[in-house]
């Protein structure tokens, strides 16, 4: 015990007390000798709080400014020389939903044509990333730059219009499928709904004001029986929530128009396909699955009957496109204000000529050379329509829109794309080697 106390105090505390107590009391002395002293002190100690709590909150805010995927003088010149026209008269678009099948196409188009494109994309995953990601690159190589951002972000869309004078918006990024709304109904509230009235908020302030083409959906004709669908006809029997959103669409861009004098064309697309397409859709899932010799489902109606789409290839859809943008007069407002009417417009974009599912499959397995194992299932009722059928003389009379690419012919270059993209050759020759699939 003694040795205990030996080791933890030193042999002569005391003495050790005594010095410490009067080095303390002679440095408290010589500090807070005087009030004045302690006052000044104090202002000190309360000066060096402040401004720690300053650069507290500058590290805060620059930290959020950082982590922001956009945004600062660099990104700023990038997003302006992306969007600057190359030709004289060129426009300046902004291309929402840039990194999606329709929206890279278009993009693509407007590039090599010389106008000016900026691309926003959010980039979900709706479907595979990697894909919207690789058309991304495909735009990088042509200097078209897609920013990273999603189009309920206000404080984003102000900064694109403050920075650019964009001609015309191009709205193509929407929550797509038909049967998807059945297991995720808030993704279509989100992009379809909320995300386009973001979006006519920003175009509506924006000076200039843009002219807006956008994309609906034959899926607002929903019940529709009569044949082919017309603008004309009545479109208040959606069958999905899909199609609510996109009927929706239409009324909300008609009130913007009427408020605000933006000026709006909506373009109804049929079932569209074609190379770097989405992978959710029927030939893109049909493709895949007979070429690892998975089986189909193929829908049919209630009665037996086969369902059909007025399948509509990319490059018609794109032409479509571009015409309404040319054709798109100027939005009369600005600012927030309209100064007369303006133009509201609304076209089928199809090919008028639908194909049955069962006559799709006929055609893919001709060109993938492989046997389809198809299970046929009645069309289970999650939004489906049995069949759609454009009439397109409305988009022909003032787009010149004229769809030249059949089914035959549009699917053989979608097998050919497919092919080269993943690779499947040798995974073909796979499936021969397996009897997993019978080759044709
Ligand atoms: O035209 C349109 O407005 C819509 O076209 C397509 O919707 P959908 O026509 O239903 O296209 P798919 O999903 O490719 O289906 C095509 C046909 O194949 C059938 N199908 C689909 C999937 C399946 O596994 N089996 C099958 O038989 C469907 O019932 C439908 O008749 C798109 O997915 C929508 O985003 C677009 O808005």
């Amino acid at each position: 015990m003694r040795l205990m106390d030996e080791e933890l105090f030193p042999s002569t505390p005391g003495k050790i007390k005594i010095e410490r107590a009067h080095t303390i009391h002679r440095q408290l002395y010589r500090c807070f000798a005087s009030t004045s002293t302690i006052f000044l002190w104090a202002l000190f100690l309360i000066a060096l709080a402040a401004s720690y709590a300053t650069f507290q909150s500058f590290v805060d805010s620059s930290s959020r400014y950082f982590a922001a995927s956009w945004g600062g003088l660099q990104w700023e010149k990038q997003v302006r020389a992306s969007a600057a026209p190359r030709r004289p008269g060129g426009l300046s678009v902004l291309v929402t939903g840039a990194a999606g099948f329709v929206g890279s196409h278009v993009s693509l188009a407007l590039r090599k044509r010389g106008d000016g494109v900026l691309g926003l994309d959010n980039f979900n995953n709706y479907y595979d990333p990697s894909l919207k990601k690789a058309r991304r690159a495909l735009l990088d190589g042509q200097d078209v730059m897609v920013v990273e951002g999603d189009i309920n972000d206000a404080r984003l869309l102000a900064k694109l219009f403050a920075v650019v004078p964009f001609t015309h918006v191009m709205h193509l990024a929407a929550q797509a499928g038909v049967r998807y709304a059945i297991e995720n109904p808030a993704s279509y509230v989100h992009s379809n709904i909320a995300g386009l009235v973001t979006l006519l908020e920003a175009c509506k302030s924006a000076d200039p004001q843009p002219a807006v083409v956008w994309a609906s959906s034959s899926s607002v004709y929903g019940l529709n029986e009569e044949v082919p669908f017309s603008e004309s006809d009545l479109t208040d029997r959606p069958a999905s929530l899909y199609a609510a959103t996109k009927k929706a669409g239409e009324e909300i861009t008609h009130t913007y128009n009427h408020i605000y004098g933006l000026s709006i064309t909506g373009l109804r697309f049929f079932t569209v396909y074609g190379p770097w397409g989405r992978p959710d859709m029927a030939y893109f899932s049909f493709t895949r699955n007979i070429l690892q010799g998975k089986p189909i489902t193929v829908y049919r109606g209630r009665s037996g009957t086969d369902l059909a789409r007025d399948f509509t290839f990319i490059d018609d859809i794109v032409k479509g496109c571009v015409a309404s943008l040319d054709t798109a007069e100027r939005s009369t407002g600005s600012g927030g204000r309209k100064s007369g009417p303006s133009q509201y417009r609304i076209f089928n974009l199809g090919n008028t000529s639908p194909v049955t599912v069962p006559a799709l499959v006929g055609i893919l397995e001709r060109h993938l050379r492989v046997k389809a194992k198809q299970k046929v299932l009645e069309m289970p009722g999650n939004g489906d329509v049995p069949f759609t059928h454009a009439n397109i003389s409305l988009a022909r009379a003032e787009l010149g829109y004229q769809p030249t690419t059949n089914l035959e012919a549009g699917l053989k270059k979608f097998v050919k794309w497919y092919l080269s993209y993943y690779g499947y050759k040798a995974r073909n020759d796979e499936v021969t080697r397996t009897g997993s699939a019978k080759i044709m």
